[in-house]
């Protein structure tokens, strides 16, 4: 039954510390010669993919992407320009901008495909007049709790817009491994774990939230030597339910 299936593919997983996920990413980029920008892409690509499965823009047309410091936020940079192209009307809020190529690049390509990037962020009530969906690409693997102050404000739109949530790899504010850490802590409605699943991911952590994978750029040989425990993705698809 569906139920069983169910069951048997969390059964099937496996969750990646902190620590692992920081080895893991540092040998894709060290030993198999990916580059920061390849990785990114497929990346964004699964997020902006997961977002249309579970939130389509039929029904929630106009997206804003809270993007952070690090290379979450460049997920949600890459995954802002993929939503356009599949029918977003998208605003991207990136308060603390690193001051590489990289990011800059990613940010013009947003403008250039229409992005809006919004300056300050307004009040909860109103941006739940003005979007349907948010995504939160705020914090991912690197974060160490506490949120420090200036990025806040940013946490805490997520938390109190009373718009769906998806979470890119962590959900913003939680600790990797253990989760979130008080009843006012963020509740995605959509996980998307990027490459392999956190210990936060785990069911009991997530609850009643949906939980997608994507990132499929996994070299078979780091499957094997990490241990990992992944459900196939179907056909060529960039995402998989779990
Ligand atoms: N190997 C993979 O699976 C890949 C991961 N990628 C993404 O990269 C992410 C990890 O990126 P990074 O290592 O750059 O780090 P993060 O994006 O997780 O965050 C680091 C940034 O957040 C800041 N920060 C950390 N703790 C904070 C706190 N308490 N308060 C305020 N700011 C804080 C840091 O100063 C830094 O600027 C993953 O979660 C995933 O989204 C993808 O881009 C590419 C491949
Ligand atoms: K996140």
């Amino acid at each position: 039954s569906g139920e069983n299936q169910f069951h048997n593919k969390i059964n099937k997983m496996n969750y990646l510390t902190q620590s692992a996920a920081v080895a893991l990413d540092q040998e894709l980029f060290n030993e198999y010669k990916f580059s920061i920008d390849q990785l990114m892409e497929l990346a964004g690509l699964s997020v902006a993919t997961a977002v249309a499965r579970v939130f389509p823009s039929s029904t929630h047309k106009s997206a804003l992407i809270i993007c952070g410091p690090g290379n979450n936020g460049g997920d949600g940079l890459v995954a802002a320009r993929h939503m356009t192209l599949f029918g977003y009307n998208v605003g991207v809020y990136y308060p603390k901008r690193t001051p590489n190529s990289l990011y800059q690049n990613l940010l013009l390509q947003c403008e250039r495909f229409g992005v809006n990037i919004v300056e300050t962020l307004p009040p909860p009530e109103e941006l739940k007049n003005q979007y349907q969906v948010l995504v939160d690409a705020l914090f991912g693997f690197s974060f160490k709790p506490p949120v420090r102050e200036a990025l806040k404000p940013a946490l805490d739109a997520l938390i109190n817009a009373g718009l769906p949530v998806c979470s890119v790899d962590i959900p913003s504010g939680w600790d990797v491994e253990q989760g979130p850490d008080s009843e006012k802590s963020l509740k995605p409605d959509l996980l998307i774990s990027l490459s392999a699943p956190k210990l936060c991911a785990k069911p009991e952590i997530l609850k009643n939230a949906k939980h997608y994978l994507g990132g499929r750029f996994l070299p078979p040989s780091i499957i094997e030597k990490y241990k990992l425990k992944l459900p196939a993705y179907p056909d060529q698809s960039q995402v998989v339910e779990l």
